[in-house]
């Protein structure tokens, strides 16, 4: 009778979990997250225990076979979901139909060879072969695509683990005594149906909060990026910058401010268009060219930003210097031109500083660097007005390029596409 009402709880678990999966994969749309594998997996091995109530004991019939099938199919559509929910694109049909269909005829012919407890014995070996599948899958997980939900991972590793313990124990027992150990009132199937009903509460609102923990990463990414170039905003680099200050010991940072010369003309002669691919072109030789661990923004129209961390003024220059020639060198393909253009940049250096609260300061030195740049001529680099900056004068070119300061940006054909006043 107790366990009775344990399985039928454990069904109306699962019934009411399959139904707020698919609600919650609706309400994704496009990116479920594995959502409706899990309602459907659900669903299966919530069908698979009405099954087991209305058969009340082991027994060879139509329904017992898809028990069975139901039972195992369960936790392949809990697997495949947990791919697509790390970004996998995982199928769902093919691989369960496929394997219902094999499995539906090893039943009937261990039934047919070996008889009525072999085929629970193979149901509960083949469940505890899937829950170790499951496990390891998970420990690998935490080490390579899972590694930002390491305590949740490790957790759900603990729980699924002992779902392949007790199927290995049920198989074990069924050799050893036959198909006396289903009795469903025996006191390891009464364990067996308490552990079951137990992960039935506590695994599903798990699968909830990971989902949310994805969304809320998510928004918060979108939230400090620039939806153009992908390159941090100046909320993103504040937020990346927080956490680099808070380490032990950081180094003082330095920050490049770049602004793409004569943009305006770039805009009025070929487009908007063609100014937001000049505008990516320039966002991917800044990423391209930066240190990784470095960070990289845009903070306006054609303004980009590199903070360089752990790396000293000689190190900040050859940086700069490799982004002012890597932007002037690449020709850019944009749609509807005959030719290629070309851009450059000026940029400003900041002084060290190393605080957050320290990069507005930086960003108003960098700024005044980049305003002398400017009035000096563009393509090139200046430095903070300071006697404690002293980069490494065989470094790069720190000093003004041979560009004179009426020359404009060019058409790679060589054709002028500006003539500064
Ligand atoms: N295509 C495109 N243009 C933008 C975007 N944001 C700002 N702009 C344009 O960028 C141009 C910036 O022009 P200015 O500030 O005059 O600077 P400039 O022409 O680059 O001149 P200098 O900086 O002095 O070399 C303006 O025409 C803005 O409309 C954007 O996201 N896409």
């Amino acid at each position: 009778m107790v366990a009775t009402i344990l399985v039928g709880m454990l069904c109306a678990h699962l019934l009411c979990f399959a139904l707020m999966f698919l609600l919650i994969s609706k309400r994704l749309q496009g990116k479920r997250m594995g959502m409706d594998f899990f309602a459907l997996g659900s669903l299966l091995l919530g069908f698979a225990y009405v099954l087991q109530l209305a058969e009340g004991g082991p027994a060879w019939s139509v329904m017992s076979v898809v028990n069975h099938t139901l039972t195992l199919a369960a936790p392949i559509a809990y697997w495949l979901g947990s791919m697509r929910f790390f970004g996998y694109a995982a199928p769902l049909w093919r691989p369960l139909i496929a394997f219902s269909v094999v499995y539906v005829l090893a039943q009937v012919l261990v039934q047919w060879s070996l008889g009525q407890a072999a085929r629970y014995a193979m149901l509960a070996g083949i469940s505890s072969l899937l829950f170790l599948g499951m496990t390891l899958t998970i420990i690998y997980g935490v080490r390579t695509f899972a590694k930002d939900l390491y305590a949740e991972m490790v957790i759900f590793a603990l729980l699924i683990s002992g779902i392949c313990v007790l199927n290995a124990m049920k198989f074990m027992k069924i050799l050893d005594g036959g198909l006396e150990a289903l009795d469903m009132d025996s006191s390891f199937q009464m364990a067996f149906y308490i552990y079951m009903s137990s992960l039935a509460t506590v695994i599903p609102p798990s699968i909830v909060w990971l989902v949310l923990r994805r969304l809320t990463d998510d928004l918060r990414d979108m939230a400090g990026r620039d939806p153009m170039t992908q390159l941090l905003n100046r909320r993103g680099l504040s937020e990346a910058l927080k956490v680099f200050f808070n380490t032990r010991n950081p180094a003082p940072a330095h920050l490049l401010l770049m602004d793409v010369d004569h943009f305006k003309h770039i805009n009025d002669t070929y487009g908007h268009q063609a100014g937001d691919t000049v505008l990516c072109h320039v966002a991917d030789v800044v990423r391209n060219t930066a240190r990784h661990g470095d960070l990289t923004g845009r903070i306006g129209g054609e303004e980009f930003v590199v903070i360089c961390l752990d790396t000293d003024s000689a190190g900040v220059m050859r940086l700069a210097e490799r982004v002012r020639a890597g932007i002037e060198e690449q020709a850019i393909d944009v749609a509807g031109t005959q030719h290629p253009l070309r851009c450059t940049v000026t940029i400003g250096v900041s002084r060290p500083f190393a605080s957050t609260q320290a990069l507005e300061g930086a960003m108003r030195d960098a700024d005044a660097a980049l305003y002398r740049g400017k009035e000096a001529g563009r393509n090139r680099i200046e430095l903070p007005r300071t006697p404690h900056f002293h980069p490494d004068p065989h470094a790069g070119r720190a000093t003004p390029c041979q560009r004179t300061p009426s020359e404009p940006a060019v058409l790679s054909d060589g054709s002028a596409t500006h003539q500064q006043p």
